[in-house]
C-alpha cells in the first residue's frame, strides 16, 4: 500500500483547502489518471523538473510522473482524545497515515472563525500535539499496566517494554511528543507496536494570506511564520509557506500562465509543489527513473531501497527474477546526453542484488522468470 501524509490541524485552518488543491493540481496534470480513493484521500502527482530534462533527450512517446497520496482529515479539536467531538475517528484516521502535515491558521481574516478566537499559531499547535500526547499517554499506560507484571514475573521482552514505556510516559508528561524523545533502536523497536501518534515524522504547513505569501518564503519577513520556524527547529522539522487558498487557482493554470501569475504573487514554484516535495521526503520516499523511447517514467522506492525492491515497484516478476541492474546516475545520463553516451564513458554500471538505489537513478532491470 502507498504511503500516505496526513493534513492535520485545528477546525477551519484551511485543510480541505489545500487538499482540494493538491488534488486540482493532480487532475490537471492530464496524462496521468487521477482517481479518488475515498473523498479524503488524494492521489498527488509529485512534480519533478528531471522527468523533462530526461523527456527532451530521450524523446519518448509518453512520461509518467509518480504519486503520492495525502489524506484530508477533519478538524481536531481540544478533548478529542477523551472522545470529544468526532474524537476517536480523527484520532483513527491520523494513526492510519504514516506521516502528518501539521496545518497551522497564520492567515488573519475577520470573516472565517477561528476555535479559539484569535490567530495563534503556537497555542494552536500546542493543542493539537497535547490531544496526541494524551491519546498516546492513554495508549501507554494501559499497556504499561499488562507489561509490568509479566516484567516483574522475569520475562525479559516485557521489561524492555516496561522500561521504554516508563520512558515515554515520562516523555509524554513533560509535554513532548515521542518523536522528540531520545531513544534507542531497541526502545524504538519495542514500541513500534503501540502504533503511537506522536512519533510519526512532522512538517508545519503555514497558511498564509494572499498578501502576505511572497514575504512569508523569507525568515525576518512574517512574525507568525517565524513563530513556527523556530519551534520546528528545536524539533528539526521542516516549514512550508503557502496560501491555501490561492493555490487553488495556481493549481487551475499551466505553462506561462502560471509562471505570470506566480510572478505576480512575488513568487517563483507553486507552493503546492513544495509541500509535495517536502511531504514526499517526510514519508522517505526517493525517485528512480526508468527512460526507453516508449516512456520516461519516475518510480518512487523507500530511501535504502536495494536495487531487487525497486524493480519490484515496476512488477513483481522483476522482483522475483532479478539478475542485475543497469544503473546510470541522473547527472551522467543528462551529461552523457542518454544511455549511449553513458555507457561510452563508461557511466553505465551494471549493480547487483545488494546495490542501494539513489535518488534519480535511471535503471533498466535484467530478468529471468
Ligand atoms: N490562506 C487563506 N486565506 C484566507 N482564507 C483562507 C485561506 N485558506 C483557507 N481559507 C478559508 O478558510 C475557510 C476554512 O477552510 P477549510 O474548509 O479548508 O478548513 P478546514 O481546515 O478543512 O476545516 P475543517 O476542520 O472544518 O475541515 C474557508 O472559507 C477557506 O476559503
Ligand atoms: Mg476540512
Amino acid at each position: 500500500m502507498a504511503l500516505q501524509c496526513g493534513i492535520v490541524g485545528l477546525p477551519n485552518v484551511g485543510k480541505s483547502t489545500t487538499f482540494n488543491a493538491l488534488t486540482a493540481a493532480g487532475a490537471e496534470s492530464a496524462n496521468y489518471p487521477f482517481c479518488t480513493i475515498e473523498p479524503n484521500v488524494g492521489v498527488v502527482v509529485v512534480p519533478d523538473p528531471r522527468l523533462d530534462a530526461l523527456s527532451a533527450i530521450v524523446n519518448p512517446q509518453r512520461v509518467l510522473p509518480t504519486t503520492m497520496e495525502f489524506l484530508d482529515i477533519a478538524g481536531l479539536v481540544a478533548g478529542a482524545s477523551k472522545g470529544e467531538g468526532l474524537g476517536n475517528q480523527f484520532l483513527g484516521h491520523i494513526r492510519q497515515v504514516d506521516a502528518i502535515v501539521h496545518l497551522v491558521r497564520c492567515f488573519e481574516d475577520d470573516d472565517i472563525t477561528h476555535v479559539a478566537n484569535s490567530i495563534d499559531p503556537l497555542r494552536d499547535i500546542e493543542i493539537i500535539d497535547t490531544e496526541l500526547i494524551l491519546a498516546d499517554m492513554a495508549s501507554a499506560e494501559k499497556r504499561y499496566n499488562s507489561v509490568v507484571k509479566k516484567a516483574k514475573s522475569g520475562d525479559k521482552e516485557s521489561k524492555i517494554q516496561a522500561d521504554a514505556l516508563e520512558k515515554v510516559i515520562a516523555g509524554f508528561n513533560a509535554g513532548k511528543p515521542m518523536r522528540n524523545l531520545d531513544l534507542s533502536k531497541e526502545e524504538q523497536a519495542t514500541l513500534a507496536e503501540l502504533f503511537f501518534l506522536t512519533n510519526k515524522p512532522v512538517l508545519y504547513l503555514c497558511n498564509v494570506s494572499e498578501s502576505l505569501v511572497a514575504a512569508a518564503q523569507t525568515p525576518g519577513s512574517h512574525a507568525l511564520v517565524d513563530q513556527v520556524r523556530e519551534h520546528a527547529k528545536g524539533e528539526g522539522a521542516e516549514v512550508v509557506a503557502v496560501c491555501g487558498s490561492i493555490e487553488a487557482e495556481i493549481a487551475e493554470l499551466e505553462g506561462d500562465e502560471k509562471a505570470a501569475f506566480l510572478e505576480d504573487l512575488g513568487l517563483h514554484e507553486s507552493g503546492l509543489d513544495r509541500l509535495i516535495q517536502a511531504a514526499y521526503r517526510l514519508l522517505g520516499l526517493q525517485t528512480y527513473f526508468t527512460a526507453g523511447v516508449k516512456e520516461v517514467r519516475a518510480w518512487t522506492v523507500k530511501q535504502g531501497a536495494t536495487a531487487p525492491e525497486a524493480a519490484g515497484v515496476i512488477h513483481t516478476d522483476f522482483q522475483k527474477g532479478f539478475i542485475r541492474a543497469e544503473v546510470t546516475s541522473y547527472d551522467d545520463f543528462i551529461a552523457c546526453k542518454g544511455e549511449a553516451g553513458a555507457k561510452e564513458k563508461g557511466k553505465l554500471r551494471l549493480e547487483g542484488k545488494e546495490y542501494r538505489v539513489a535518488d534519480g537513478d535511471v535503471m533498466h532491470f535484467r530478468f529471468n522468470v
